[in-house]
């Protein structure tokens, strides 16, 4: 194969990745649940001026969370395939067992989360005291996450 050919094998395949991750996002209410939550961690890293080791142990863990929600994604996927929409017991348990998954990471994200900024809510409480603006920013992040998950792209499969 020439190397032109390879360029463009390689780029289509970054293009299949996100086509996938858009996927995700459009028939996942979870993904977008977790994309909301990442946005509100990187707005109280920024707040808390969280050290760089911090800012590292909560990259890896928001970055976990979505890639484990994307292959749980696939995971259903495969099992709806595999049955044709006939129920099966062990199709059930495929998917719930793929769900435990992010659910357990999920678990570890939120001690991550709260080992970083429990330590600084005095901090955190204090910004938002002085700052009426910043409030009315994060009732109105709060709104625009709530129709996110919940009304946008309602029903895609
Ligand atoms: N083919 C199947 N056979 C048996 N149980 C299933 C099957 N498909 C789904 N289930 C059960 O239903 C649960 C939810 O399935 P799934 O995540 O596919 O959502 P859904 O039923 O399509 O609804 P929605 O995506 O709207 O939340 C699974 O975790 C599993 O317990």
């Amino acid at each position: 194969m020439s190397i032109k050919n390879s360029l463009k094998k390689f780029g289509k395949g970054f293009g299949y990745a996100f086509s996938g991750l858009w996927r995700c996002i459009r028939t996942q209410r979870n993904m977008r649940f977790h994309i909301g939550a990442a946005g509100a961690v990187a707005a109280l890293a920024a707040i808390c001026s969280v050290s760089r080791s911090e800012a590292l142990a909560l990259m890896l863990t928001v970055g976990g969370v979505l890639a484990l929600e994307t292959v749980n994604t696939a995971i259903e996927y495969t099992v709806d395939l595999a049955c044709k929409g006939e129920r099966s017991e062990k199709a059930g348990a495929a998917k719930d067992c793929a769900a435990g998954a992010v659910l357990v990471f999920c678990f570890g994200a939120v001690g991550v989360a709260c080992a970083v900024f429990l330590t600084r809510i005095n901090e955190i409480f204090a910004y938002f005291a002085d700052k009426p603006a910043a409030v009315i920013a994060a009732a109105v992040y709060a709104a625009l996450w709530f129709c996110w998950v919940f009304v946008c792209f309602n029903g895609e499969k």
